[in-house]
């Protein structure tokens, strides 16, 4: 479970994050969408701890995130961040080995190693585990990055724009890995998704926010109207109904 409440994360005198109140329960795979600047990747780094807040509490798994150590939340919780700023002379596998850190706390077991080979053979990047970071594709990267995350083995992942750089197959691969997590292994994933039509096809619940506030949130086919769409993005968009899901088109 995770709980907001009356989270306020302000920048000089500007609430990005305004008075937040939100419960994501259980496994489940939970959308985050919204305009760029709506304050998503803001409202993820304040639950993952990345960033603290003016005001208000947030809790993952009953622990409340900003007075629980880094090394016991990095147990419970793994985050995909929107920049990569490790260095880009480490190579795929010892990336992928960095999400077990801190499990192995630097002296990775069979298992840890183990874990890393099958998250790299599920990612596609058995391969390319030798190179050098920077000497990948945009979209290999972004893989990369998300198979440390996965490596990790919370039962909390936040991922930010996870589909940055992917391919449609990857992107679907990746979609269809976080609903296997939730429905099979009990994660609770919440993912920021600009692409709304893969918030509406995986996830169970889309929660959509706009100039710092939640503004809508509920089941696909309750936020992806027309309605809701418009008073988000100011566009017009047709909806139609394809093999059970929403789909929005824009067609100018
Ligand atoms: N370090 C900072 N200093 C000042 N303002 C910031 C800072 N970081 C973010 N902001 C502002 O906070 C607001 C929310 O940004 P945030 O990155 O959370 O939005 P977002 O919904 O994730 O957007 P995008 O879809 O563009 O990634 C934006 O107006 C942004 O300019």
């Amino acid at each position: 479970m995770i709980t907001v409440r009356s989270l306020t994360k302000q920048y000089d005198d500007t609430a990005v994050v305004d008075d937040v109140t939100l419960d994501l329960a259980g496994p489940g795979v939970t959308a985050l969408i919204g305009p760029n600047g709506a304050g998503k990747s803001t409202l993820l780094s304040v639950v993952a701890r990345l960033l603290s807040a003016e005001r208000g509490t947030v809790h993952v798994g009953g622990r409340d995130v900003h007075r629980t150590g880094s090394r016991e939340l990095a147990t419970v919780l793994a985050v995909l961040r929107q920049e990569h700023d490790l260095a880009a002379r480490l190579t795929v596998r010892d990336l992928v080995m960095f999400g077990r850190f801190p499990h192995s706390r630097g002296r990775p077991t069979s298992h840890d190693v183990a874990v890393v080979e099958e998250v790299l053979s599920r990612l596609e990047l058995g391969g390319l585990s030798h190179r050098f970071l920077d000497q990948l594709s945009g979209g290999q990267r972004q893989r990369a990055f998300i198979a440390m995350a996965l490596a990790q083995q919370t039962e909390y992942l936040l991922l930010d724009e996870p589909l940055n750089n992917l391919d449609l197959a990857h992107a679907v691969a990746i979609m269809r890995m976080l609903r296997t997590a939730a429905d099979t292994l009990g994660t609770r994933v919440v993912v920021v998704l600009h692409d709304i039509n893969f918030a509406s096809r995986w996830a169970d619940e889309i929660v959509a926010m706009a100039g710092g506030r939640v503004v809508a949130q509920g089941p696909p086919a309750e936020v992806i109207t027309p309605e809701v769409l418009h008073g988000l993005y100011g566009v017009d968009v047709h909806v139609e109904t394809v093999r059970g899901h929403r789909v929005a088109v824009h067609y100018g």
